[in-house]
């Protein structure tokens, strides 16, 4: 399998790269689109190696071409192929229309949708739409996705699910919803926006042979965060190290009965690797959190001037989980977060935050869409239906590094493309998973002098932490249940 890159495009950032492989690389536009067919066809065979009967559903554009290609290839591989056009194929033109001719000169035949087409396919082809999607579909093909969705068959998107923007995630409709998608050339962004993330399933990548340096001619519009940089940011420890020289990460948290929070990022803090960990908490939470974890140093803090000394040792600041907003809450807040330590907002401190914004370079931000609404004054479904642009105003408008949470986690700072996790799952919605990735940012955010690169790595070993835990099921999934994995995330030089 063709590992993923990091870049990831807009359809028209595609689009140019395919222009400039034929006009400047001399590579026919077919030889491309063949490429895609055979590419599909090894994806098929190697992820079902039994499959006899494919469907493959064409559409209007060249998409169809990659699924023609595929059916002639297919068919002198002796696999049973329907093709079903969803358009009429003598409409296509350019090199579609060459797909299909050579398809038909090779015996190949189509039949037209009918309800019971699928009935007897194991595997669904969906060459229907690509990145050429401009509009709603009408209403009859819309039900023919509802049907296709509905059949028994495993689902292979090329290139993207039909019915998928390809830049915003959005559904022009309807959708399909694949098992594996197949993608060519780049990773559409809209993959991990909106809808994406339900809709592709496991995204899998082919480059059609384009050599490597044709893929930096074209700038990407945001970049996964691989785990390439883990190596760089937490090296193997020197043996005489101590734990002073791992980073002190200093704790705000924990309202009334709402010790666990504080606990969770206190001992997420210490999973990733920091030296020492403080926890400034309600002092009636203080027996509850050291009994559970004694490795944790915690101190009840009824006034704010108790947490000025703890605030003078520190290295990074970890400010909100379960704090509450009370007048201690608000006070706590108001004066450490103007200090210049580095650190992480989360939860009530983002409330508070939005209540009397301020800006401040040397922090994180780690809203879910709630608070991200809260810091602009819009709905959850604003920040949703354009994750980009909110992470963006948030920047603007309070500074520093904003992590927004959800499926495809977005890490955007100014004067740098946005970073976008890929991993993590929806077990991982569950209660304390935001105060453990507040702990995992904090603890590596002290080990290392760069807070962005931190807020990305962070982001990486919850989300990798989090699929470990996952494997014996996502349902049930409880956030210290990453406390396991987090160190065999955070040693990537000792993993293997
Ligand atoms: N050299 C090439 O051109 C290559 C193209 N490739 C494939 O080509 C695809 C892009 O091809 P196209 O630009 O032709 O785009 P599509 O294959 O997505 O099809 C666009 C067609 O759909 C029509 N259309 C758009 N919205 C519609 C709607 N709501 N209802 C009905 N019809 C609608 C458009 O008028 C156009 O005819 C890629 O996604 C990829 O699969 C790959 O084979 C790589 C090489
Ligand atoms: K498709």
């Amino acid at each position: 399998m063709v590992p993923l890159p990091l870049a990831i495009h807009t359809a028209e950032q595609v689009r140019s790269l395919d222009r400039h492989a034929i006009a400047q690389l001399g590579i026919p536009g077919y030889t491309l689109m063949t490429s895609a067919g055979e590419a599909a066809l090894t994806t098929l065979r190697s992820y079902w190696p039994a499959a006899q009967r494919i469907a493959v559903l064409c559409g209007p554009g060249n998409n169809a071409g990659d699924g023609y290609v595929l059916a002639r290839l297919a068919r002198a591989r002796r696999l049973d192929v329907s093709v079903v056009a969803m358009t009429d194929p003598r409409s296509l033109r350019g090199d579609a229309q060459r797909a299909w001719s050579d398809f038909v000169a090779e015996g190949g035949v189509t039949r037209e949708w009918s309800d019971d087409c699928l009935d007897n396919a194991e595997i669904v082809v969906d060459a229907i739409f690509g990145i050429g999607l401009s509009r709603t579909l009408d209403g009859s093909m819309c039900e023919r996705i509802r049907r296709i969705n509905e059949c028994r068959a495993s689902i292979l998107a090329l290139d993207i699910p039909s019915g998928l923007d390809a830049d915003t995630g959005h559904i022009h409709g309807a959708v399909i919803h694949a098992e594996r998608t197949l993608t060519f050339m780049g990773l559409k962004l809209g993959f991990y926006l909106g809808e994406g993330p339900n809709c592709t399933g496991i995204v899998m990548f082919d480059g059609l042979e384009l050599p490597t340096a044709a893929f930096s001619h074209v700038d990407p519009s945001a970049l996964r965060i691989g785990d390439d940089a883990l190596a760089r940011l937490l090296p193997r420890r020197r043996r005489t190290t101590h734990k002073g020289q791992q980073g002190h990460v200093l704790i705000v948290a924990g309202g009334p009965g709402m010790a666990g929070a504080a606990r969770l990022a206190g001992e997420a803090a210490l999973r990733v690797g920091a030296g020492l960990v403080t926890v400034a908490t309600r002092p009636e939470n203080v027996a509850a959190i050291v009994g559970q974890r004694p490795e944790l140093i915690c101190r009840g803090i009824e006034r704010v001037d108790e947490l000025t000394p703890l605030l003078e040792r520190a290295d990074v600041l970890a400010i909100g989980p379960g704090l509450g907003q009370d007048d201690w809450a608000q006070a706590l807040v108001n004066h450490s977060i103007r200090l210049a330590l580095p650190t992480v907002i989360d939860a009530d401190g983002i409330n508070l935050l939005a209540q009397s914004p301020s800006k401040g370079e040397h922090r994180i931000l780690t809203p879910h869409p709630g608070e991200a609404g809260r810091l602009l004054g819009i709905s959850t479904a604003q920040v949703q239906s354009d994750r980009l642009a909110a992470a963006r105003g948030i920047v603007d408008r309070y500074g520093g590094t904003v992590v927004l949470k959800g499926a495809g986690t977005l890490v955007v700072e100014r004067n740098a493309l946005p970073s976008i996790c890929d991993q993590g799952n929806p077990g991982m919605a569950s209660p304390g998973m935001g105060d453990v990735l507040t702990g995992v940012i904090a603890g590596i955010a002290a080990q290392t002098a760069e807070l962005a690169e931190a807020a990305r790595a962070g982001v990486l070993v919850h989300a990798m932490a989090g699929d470990m835990a996952a494997r014996r099921g996502e349902r049930g999934l409880l956030a210290s249940d990453l406390f396991n994995y987090l160190p065999t995330c955070v040693n990537p030089t000792q993993r293997f």
